[in-house]
């Protein structure tokens, strides 16, 4: 299934008519140097071309009232004069005689998404509109935006489709309150927003924008806010809210739909946002949100003012929409005072609603609420509309060329186990290299040389992923690991899933980091470079795995940084489909999608749905939201704050920075 692009040039036939200095970077250009870089290189093509069409009334009175519905209506025959009029009443919103045209197409689209996404005439997609949304109410437009097209599509969704759980991610920089506003108390709709705050002091300056909103009645849990009370966030800062808030929450919340509020004022460069994320993080962040719901993901583009960033921005999330193989992220510093500040207060005002933030730290950081006022009086004094000090331009690398290896996924199987379509054989016959044939001491010898070919192919990017079924796969793990380890840039991720030894030698030089999920404690060898994650249910408990994947795996492998995962699966690891088909579809975020799964000669049954995720293809939802067991969240707090000295993005607190 395909990838949708919903672009229609009649979005960019409107603009502002007269001065304003806080709307004139809401510009048709926006929408331009998009679609013209998508096209440009060439990804444009590669998507299913989906028309737009204008919301009908009655779909736009899902969120909106009558009243506002009909005053927009008239805008269309206004004068310039009635215009400015009628702008009058709204806040840092525009009119134009064609923006009520616009603004119809611009919710239309987003329908246009979910319809092609539920009735999976393809698995995702993008729609690049304008005017964007999330600022808009129920009786009022606000920010650029006139109607609430991501609210307007959850409503529709669940009215058409009968969906009952969509996780809205907003990961634009400024404060979606319209779609807050909307779903506060609604159990139905996780809305997690991310944005530009400090302390108040930062548009649109609401009390509600802070993190204690955690949502209304029947909502409450339901609305994550992470204020950014400083600007200058990296990409360490976003994938920090990413794995200890964002995905724990949204795998327990289970959702049947996910719809991106997809801002990229986020973005370095942006005069808005002034943040420092380089536009790689976008094909990180929505690689992140692939695994959800079956893969059904919606993206709808809302701010971005930097022409540059955001035509980037956007082709690194549509190109990951595309499946293709994600960039790595280099020199990632970890989270900043800050940020942890952010997370820690987010992760306290949640816990009591989420079972895996259960044992989050109980309270925000002393100081948190002085900061407030003590930033807010300050700001009150600086008189009003001080042009920003730093108007220094930020310059950045242009993002790697992102390419599909020839070979997407190859494997490496005894012959009487059929290979799955799309996934290449490599032969015994096949070009293997003599020299590593002869280093191979084992009566498996020949498999395990096929096996190092396979890794020599991956590292010369002939083939992205492999899948190899071995009689011993610790030795097939060692065999790699020396095969490597001689050239001084290699670093091997190594995930291990299941009880069994790890030779300790594999770990010494630091070429390689070892994470193990067993269900036996192993003596710890007390390694920077070795970590044994005892779960007492064993691998088969699906949240106390998955609390592992995120709150250890992941953050250690983005700071890590290897050039190959190895995906070992050991003898009767127990560890169930879904689960490792979700671990299979998240390693790939590293080494560019380099990942090799080495499984035991009797799992064949696995070969399949482990290749299927390796192409790609998103891994099936995690049926089951009970919480993970006491103990085992223990063990991966405790294991957090012994290595958190170690590893800064597994941090969760601003205490633990000296
Ligand atoms: N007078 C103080 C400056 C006000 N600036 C308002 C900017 C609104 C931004 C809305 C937006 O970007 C939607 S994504
Ligand atoms: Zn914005």
């Amino acid at each position: 299934m395909g990838t949708a692009l919903i672009y229609d040039e009649e979005m960019t036939k409107y603009k502002l008519l007269w001065v304003d200095p806080a709307c004139k970077i809401e510009t048709p250009e926006r929408l331009t140097v998009s679609y013209e870089a998508l096209v440009r290189n060439a990804l444009a093509e590669r998507c299913i071309s989906v028309p737009v069409r204008e919301a009908t009334n009655s779909e736009i009175l899902l969120v909106h009232s009558e009243e506002y519905l009909e005053a927009v209506k008239k805008t269309p025959y206004m004068t310039l004069e009635d215009l400015k009029e009628f702008t009058l009443q709204y806040g840092d919103v525009y009119f134009h005689p064609n923006i009520y045209h616009c603004a119809k197409l611009a919710a239309g689209s987003a329908l246009q998404l979910v319809d092609c996404v539920m009735t999976e005439r393809v698995r995702n997609g993008m729609a690049l509109v304008r005017p964007p949304g999330h600022h808009s109410q129920h009786s009022a437009a606000n920010g650029f935006c006139v109607f609430n097209n991501v609210a307007i599509a959850t409503r529709y969704a669940k009215q058409k489709y009968g969906v009952k759980r969509v996780l809205i991610v907003d990961w634009d920089i400024h404060h979606g309150q319209g779609v807050q506003y909307c779903f506060e108390d609604d159990p139905s709709v996780l809305y997690f927003s991310w944005h530009r705050y400090e302390h108040q002091t930062f548009w649109p300056q609401l009390r509600e924008s802070d993190y204690d909103s955690v949502g209304k009645e029947k909502g409450a849990g339901f609305n994550i806010n992470v204020p950014w009370n400083q600007v200058g966030m990296e990409s360490s800062d976003y994938l920090s809210v990413f794995c200890h808030v964002l995905l724990p929450v949204a795998y327990e919340f289970c959702p049947d739909l996910v719809l991106v509020c997809a801002g990229f004022d986020s973005a370095i460069g942006d005069p808005e946002g002034k943040m420092c994320a380089t536009p790689e993080i976008f094909a990180h962040l929505t690689h992140l949100l692939m695994n959800l719901a079956g893969g059904k993901l919606c993206v709808v583009l809302e701010g971005g003012y930097n022409l540059t960033s955001l035509a980037q921005s956007v082709c690194q999330t549509v190109q990951t929409l595309l499946g293709d193989p994600l960039p790595r992220l280099a020199n990632l510093s970890g989270p900043c005072r800050s940020a942890l500040e952010s997370l820690q207060c987010v992760r306290s005002a949640h816990r009591q609603y989420w079972s895996c933030l259960k044992h989050a730290a109980s309270l925000p950081p002393a100081d948190i609420s002085t900061k407030r006022i003590k930033l807010a009086e300050e700001e009150a004094k600086t008189e009003v509309g001080e042009e920003e000090k730093s108007t220094e331009e930020k310059v950045w690398p242009e993002p790697p060329k992102r390419f599909s290896p020839p070979v997407r996924c190859a494997s490496v199987l005894p012959d009487d186990v059929t290979r799955p379509d799309g996934c290449k054989r490599l032969g015994a016959d096949q070009d293997v290299n003599p020299l590593t044939a002869s280093k191979l001491k084992d009566d498996d010898c020949d498999t395990l040389s096929r096996v190092i070919t396979l890794v020599e192919k991956m590292e010369q990017n002939e083939i992205c992923s492999g899948l190899a079924l071995v009689c011993d796969v610790t030795v097939a793990m060692t065999q790699v690991v020396q095969h490597l380890t001689p050239d001084p840039v290699n670093r091997v991720l190594i995930v291990c899933v299941g009880n069994g030894k790890v030779p300790s030698h594999i770990t010494r030089d630091g070429k390689t980091l070892v994470v193990q999920i067993n269900s036996e404690e192993t003596e710890d060898q007390n390694s920077k470079y070795y970590i044994p994650v005892f779960l007492k249910k064993g691998c088969s408990d699906t949240s106390g795995f998955m609390h592992a994947v995120f709150g250890l795996i992941l953050p250690l492998g983005y700071e890590y940084d290897p050039n190959l995962v190895l995906l070992v699966r050991m003898p009767d690891s127990g560890v169930c489909d879904a689960v490792w088909q979700q671990l299979t579809g998240l390693l790939q975020s590293f080494a560019k999608g380099h990942t090799l799964v080495l499984m035991q000669e009797n799992e064949k049954a696995f070969v399949g749905p482990t290749t299927s995720v390796l192409l790609g293809d998103p891994a099936p939802p995690l049926e089951n939201r009970q919480a993970p067991n006491t103990e085992d969240l223990n063990v991966v707090e405790r294991l957090r704050d012994r290595l958190q000295v170690n590893w800064n993005l597994l941090q969760t607190t601003s205490e633990c920075t000296g």
